[in-house]
């Protein structure tokens, strides 16, 4: 083996799981494997260099300046990426001796979850690495978006990893090997890319160490309390980061908490069935955030997608967002000012995180500025127009973190970055060329002679015309030669001959011209060289305590950051409401659900924007004053049964985010958890059966749901055969409204199911209503009270175009099927067996009723362990209920 064959086995070693791109002159190659996947996956040629064990060796290469293009691919694809830089100079590896091998080394593993630039990252949505944790009893996700430094905990029940992983919708999720049982089933259908390190990295003890290490403490104590399973979270992530980056970390910020329970529980399929802020087959444009996102800056849009996929519980949370919005829907002028100004805002964030890596350049810096002249234009706005109304909490709290970019060190600072930066910015600081002139005196002065150098030369040059009588005589400049006189063939004895010949030192003949140098322009040359170096170590050195300058305000910059995305946000969703005719939601601690002329943003739009056809509004009542209620709609297909279900959940969706609500008027008692299921025939891909998934995602609903909750059902039981789903339909719709007693929305083809009104008190019936004319159906699209009169499955078979003997043939057994039914009425086989009562009671709850009688607010420490008592007797009688 080569010596740097050698090398690169010793180096690919380290890289683990990664490509390794190796460092050659001009470009990265990749070996063996490496080169083979990377050819493949990059559409590139794949080419042999030497030979291993009598075995040509596969290599392919990237070149280095376009690198970033292909990694970029690379990434996308799932694949993490080991850098292998030189890290001498080629120089001092000769000085070794001739065949030694230049030192190299990994500088960097880019890996899906830890990327910073700009060009690798999409600017709207966080990039999220993952790490879950589980011990035991305890679980815990710990996630880190190292694009802005910011890192979160949350401690959970191993079954609530599913739900928690997909409201995050990670970049790069890290488990331990061998992986825990309770997390097999995520990794199986994560569509997302996987890292799996050893599982002593998961470990608690050293995952504390490891934190302390990180963030320079003794004990992690100042940042809260931590369980085992979040330190092993916490720590396998910070660890991976560290070995990622190879050292260089930005600042990350103190791990927050995510409070799970102050949040609205949306599990993974209700998150998909909903296309919340993608559709279902992955992308933004056609999802609900696409629908309603009108931010203007990046980070208002990650703000939006994140606010959207993790709605409030509290009211009064709730509730001062929609006051922030209320604020700026009344103030339109205010807000078009405001939205000027945030569309010219950049990325602040993102910008700080590479600056902080040292992964930056002149133009970040000046970026820097323009933010902060932004944010000093949207305090002047906030802080100077009259508002509607007194200013909400939120905006006050945006207002005094802006504040600093109209006055004090921050203002200090983009005044000194202004003075400092030119205009026109090269990519690089090493490029140089970037600080304006009058900033710094010593560099001006270097300049001096660099840019005097023009008119030396010119004067120079009419001496030496002067001098040698040659009138086309020239000074000019080569990479090679440096500064030189040019004469043409016929002209150069003057130079060569004439009485200044000792002036002249001869320097290269070409076919018309001589050149000649003299000591006056050698040392003019040098003396021109070394001032621009000097002039660009200058300035190297200028960008570094700019980029100091920057960071030492880096916590102060980065509320600024946050301030302007909530401006940005909060005036977007006015700006929606505005156009599109939202309404500010009624949300309270009620079980009320009351919607007045609701619509679906995204199907509205779709409408709009297709046909051109009106989207019908349609109420929904899902309480009857305080007590919930559940509706079942009836309707044929295509009748808008999907959209009226999906469109009530999307409408509690953006009430708890903080969002006015597309409809007349919404009075909303918060939903604890949402679970919609509409069709599920897309988990195909799982290996399991529709029907399977159907049911144990009914499953998860019936023993997950409270009397807070909203449930909405598309069809359950669709996927067998009729009677077992009409019976499993109904026995889940009795225990939603006799257990449970939440608000719900229940859509069925079996007709059936609507005489239970008669049964359960609180479930009405509404469907959509159709028109028939001339034998073909209309669809009104709207909801009415009462079930639907019969299916009109035909009517849409014809509409779909299938043929008409078929159409014609259908109609006929449909008739003899009906005329059948008509003398023998079906026999639900389950209820069959179990003789369900004809009048039917819902069984006694002593226990519920006990409970709801007991306000905690109101009893002295004495008088509820008292009622603990009470309540374990009854239970003990209730025999377990
Ligand atoms: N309220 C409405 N106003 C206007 N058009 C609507 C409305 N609701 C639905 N539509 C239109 O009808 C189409 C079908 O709606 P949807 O998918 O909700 O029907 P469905 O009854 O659930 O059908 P299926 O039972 O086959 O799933 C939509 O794509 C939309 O174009």
């Amino acid at each position: 083996m080569t010596p740097m064959m050698a090398q690169y086995h010793a180096i690919k070693q380290r890289a683990e799981g990664a490509l390794l791109f190796y460092r050659m002159g001009d470009f990265y190659e990749l070996f063996f494997d490496d080169a083979v996947v990377a050819a493949e996956a990059l559409d590139i040629t794949l080419t042999r260099r030497g030979k291993k064990e009598g075995e040509d060796i596969p290599m392919c290469g990237v070149p280095f300046h376009a690198a970033e293009t292909y990694l970029a691919r690379l990434i996308r694809k799932g694949f993490s990426v080991a850098i292998c830089d030189q890290t001498e100079d080629p120089a001092e590896a000769k000085k070794r001796g001739a065949k030694s091998v230049v030192a190299r080394d990994i500088v960097r593993v880019v890996t899906p979850g830890t990327i910073t630039e700009e060009e690798l990252l999409s600017p709207r949505s966080a990039n999220y690495l993952v790490s879950v944790a589980v011990l035991g009893e305890g679980a815990a996700l710990a996630a880190a978006d190292l694009s802005t430094g910011e890192i979160e905990v949350q401690s959970l029940a191993p079954t609530a990893i599913r739900d928690a992983v997909a409201a995050l919708s990670p970049a790069e999720l890290l488990h331990a090997d061998p992986v825990p049982s309770a997390i097999e089933d995520i990794l199986q259908e994560a569509d997302f890319p996987l890292t799996s390190l050893p599982a002593h990295q998961f470990d608690s003890r050293s995952g504390e160490m490891q934190l302390c290490r990180t963030y320079g403490v003794d004990t992690l104590e100042g940042f809260g309390t931590f369980a085992r399973a979040d330190l092993a979270a916490l720590g396998a992530l910070v660890g991976y980061l560290e070995l990622t980056q190879c050292g260089r970390l930005p600042p990350l910020r103190p791990p927050r908490r995510r409070e799970a329970s102050g949040q609205m529980a949306i599990d993974a399929a209700t998150r998909r069935s909903l296309e919340l802020t993608q559709t279902a087959e992955g992308d933004r444009k056609g999802s609900l955030l696409h629908a309603i996102d009108r931010t203007r800056t990046a980070a208002g849009g990650r703000m939006l997608a994140q606010m959207l996929g993790a709605p409030l519980q509290e009211p009064a949370a709730i509730n001062e967002r929609l006051d922030a919005v209320a604020y700026f829907h009344e103030a339109s002028r205010l807000r078009g000012d405001m939205r000027e100004v945030l569309a010219e805002s950049p990325d602040l964030t993102r910008a700080l995180s590479r600056l902080s890596i040292g992964r930056t350049g002149p133009r970040d810096l000046a970026l820097v500025t323009r933010a902060i002249t932004g944010a000093a234009a949207l305090y002047r706005y906030l802080q100077e127009t009259e508002g509607p109304f007194e200013r909400p909490a939120i905006l006050s709290r945006s207002l005094a973190a802006l504040a600093p970019a109209s006055e004090g060190p921050v203002a200090v600072l983009a005044s000194e970055l202004g003075r400092a930066l030119k205009e026109e910015l090269p990519y690089l600081a090493r490029d140089g060329g970037f600080i304006a002139e009058g900033y710094d005196d010593v560099l001006d002065e270097t300049r001096v002679l660099r840019q005097n150098s023009r008119r030396v030369m010119t004067e120079l040059e009419e001496r030496y015309r002067t001098l040698t009588g040659v009138k086309s005589l020239k000074i000019r400049h080569s990479k090679v030669l440096g500064y030189f006189i040019e004469v043409t063939q016929a002209n150069a004895k003057a130079l060569t001959d004439g009485p200044e010949a000792s002036l002249f030192r001869h320097r290269q003949t070409m076919a018309n011209a001589m050149r000649f140098g003299t000591d006056e322009l050698a040392d003019l040359d040098s003396r021109i060289a070394a001032a621009a170096e000097r002039a660009l170590a200058l300035e190297l050195g200028l960008f570094d305590e700019l980029c100091e300058k920057v960071l030492a305000e880096h916590d102060a910059l980065m509320s600024l950051a946050e301030a302007v995305a909530s401006l940005d946000v909060f005036s977007a969703l006015a700006l929606l409401a505005a156009e599109e005719d939202y309404v500010r939601p009624q949300i309270d601690r009620s079980r009320r659900f009351e919607i007045e002329g609701g619509r679906h943003p995204v199907v509205e739009r779709a409408l709009k924007a297709g046909s051109g056809a009106e989207f019908i509004p349609n109420d929904c009542q899902l309480s009857e004053g305080e007590t919930p209620s559940l509706s079942i709609v009836t309707g044929p297909n295509m009748a808008g049964k999907s959209t009226f279900l999906r469109q009530n959940a999307v409408i509690a969706i953006l009430a708890q985010s903080g969002s006015f609500v597309p409809a007349k008027a919404a009075h909303i008692g918060v939903v604890d958890r949402l679970f919609s299921r509409v069709g599920a025939s897309d988990n195909l891909a799982r290996g399991q059966s529709t029907f399977m998934v159907e049911m144990l995602e009914t499953a998860a609903i019936l023993n997950q749901a409270s009397a807070d909750s909203l449930v909405i059902l598309d069809e359950v039981g669709r996927g067998t055969s009729t009677f077992d789903g009409m019976s499993i339909a109904w026995a889940a719709l009795e225990h939603l409204h006799d257990r449970i007693r939440c608000r719900g929305l229940f859509a069925t083809h079996y007709h059936e199911l609507t005489s239970l009104t008669e049964k359960l008190p609180r479930l009405r019936n509404v469907s959509m209503a159709v028109r028939e004319w001339k034998g073909d159906v209309v669809f009104l699209h709207e909801v009415r009270p009462g079930p639907a009169d019969r299916s009109y499955g035909l009517a849409v078979a014809k509409l779909a175009g299938l043929p008409k003997e078929v159409t014609d043939r259908a109609a006929k057994v449909l008739a003899e099927l009906e005329a059948g039914n008509r003398t023998d009425a079906p026999v639900l086989p389950l209820f069959a067996a179990a003789e369900p009562p004809a009048s039917y009671d819902p069984p006694e709850d002593k226990l519920g009723e006990a409970l709801d009688g007991l306000n905690p607010d109101e009893l002295t420490p004495r008088a509820a362990l008292e009622a603990l008592y009470e309540l374990k007797a009854l239970r003990g009688r209730d025999g377990g209920r």
